[in-house]
């Protein structure tokens, strides 16, 4: 099992249609020094998510990141990832914690609640989510969070924090100097013409 790192960059995969293509871009984000890796797939069926996972997981092995899937233990059981990432919806802790066991990395999402997270690391969460931050064409439309919010959530918790939502090399910096432990980014990484570039830009942030 790969831990944890303390901070960075969490790259998380867009919706793409060629299983070649995802695995190339995936290839090079972890190049560019991506800290932790979330595969999130919204478009492909139970066997091709199962066979996407299993090679991103083997390319990131052969990077140190860890993998967490976004919103199924099962399939983060089934390709033996790191982790789970649970929005509100998807699920309990406790369930994902039984099926994946002890040093399974479980990530929530909170909004920009901090109740909701002090009730995650409270029930055993390793990382908790705040976002979306800015305008995110990935995710519109999900409540808003600010640079209080990260604040408060600096001040009253213990594990780490990831913002998420519209995050750019130019608006990421006031995220991490406010408390964010780690930033996650789909677009500004996987839309990028040179990926491991943008991953390095965000990384030298840390
Ligand atoms: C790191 C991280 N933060 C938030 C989310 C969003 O999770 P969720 O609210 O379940 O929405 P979907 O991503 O499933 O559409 C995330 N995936 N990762
Ligand atoms: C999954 C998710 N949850 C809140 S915003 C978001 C999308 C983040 O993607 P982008 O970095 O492209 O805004
Ligand atoms: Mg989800």
């Amino acid at each position: 099992m790969t831990p944890l790192p303390k901070n960075g960059l969490y790259a998380i995969t867009p919706n793409i249609a060629e299983t070649a293509l995802l695995l190339e871009k995936v290839e090079q984000a972890l190049q560019g020094g991506a800290s932790l890796l979330q595969y999130r797939d919204k478009i492909s069926t139970p066997d091709e998510t199962l066979l996407r996972a299993q090679a991103i997981h083997q390319l990131c092995l052969n990077y140190n990141v860890p993998l967490i899937i976004n919103d199924n233990p099962a399939l983060a059981l089934a390709c033996q990832a790191e982790g789970v990432h649970l929005g509100q919806s998807d699920g309990s802790i406790l369930e994902a914690r039984q099926r994946l066991g002890k040093d399974a990395l479980i990530g929530v999402t909170c909004h920009h609640h901090l109740s909701l997270a002090l009730q995650a690391q409270e029930q055993g969460a390793d990382y908790v989510a705040f976002g979306r931050f800015f305008n995110s064409t990935t995710k519109p439309g999900t409540p808003l969070a600010n640079l209080k919010t990260l604040q408060d959530a600096k001040a009253a918790l213990s594990i780490p924090i990831v913002a998420i939502g519209g995050i750019q090399h130019n608006n990421a910096k006031a995220l991490i100097n406010q408390g964010a432990d780690f930033i996650a980014v789909v677009e500004q990484i996987f839309s990028a013409d040179n990926i491991s570039e943008s991953c390095q830009h965000f990384s030298a942030l840390f």
